[in-house]
């Protein structure tokens, strides 16, 4: 008698891969509804291509971009959170409003953190850049 056949194992990656473009879509539609969050990447690109003119080491690297995250990390979290704000408590009432003001408080402690790494980072050396063209 013939063996029946073997069912075949899930695949988990396409589960994966499904979770991966869920992400990728929730990253662009924040993008797209929330003019800080453009802000926020305007402001990483020019970091960044101030960083590769001024050939930072790897190390100072590690630490502007561990700052670009956290913003943008609390950045998204804080769309999340007044989506979800929007959806539950459309009416006023005083937590949805103080669920959104500690959420704006994530994302200010990080920018005003990662403002203080930027300056930290990229000011001496760009300081130095400026004294050779004075002189
Ligand atoms: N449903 C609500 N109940 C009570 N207070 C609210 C409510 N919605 C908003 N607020 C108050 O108004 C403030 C601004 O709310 P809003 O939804 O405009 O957020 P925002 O931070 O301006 O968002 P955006 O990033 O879209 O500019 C909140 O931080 C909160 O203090």
């Amino acid at each position: 008698m013939a063996e029946p056949p073997v069912p075949r194992p899930p695949r988990p990656w396409r589960r994966e891969v499904a979770s991966f473009g869920y992400a990728l879509k929730g990253i662009r539609t924040a993008l797209a509804s929330e003019p800080h969050l453009r802000f926020h990447a305007v402001a990483a690109v020019l970091v960044v291509t101030l960083g590769l003119w001024l050939r930072l080491p790897r190390h100072d690297w590690a630490l502007l971009l561990l700052a670009i995250g956290a913003v943008w990390t609390a950045e998204l979290i804080n769309t999340a959170l007044e989506t979800l704000v929007n959806l539950v408590s459309p009416e006023y009432h005083p937590l949805a409003g103080r669920t959104k003001d500690v959420a704006a408080g994530a994302v200010l402690v990080a920018a005003l953190v990662a403002g203080v790494v930027g300056l930290l980072i990229l000011g001496p050396p760009l300081w130095a850049r400026l004294q050779l063209w004075l002189t």
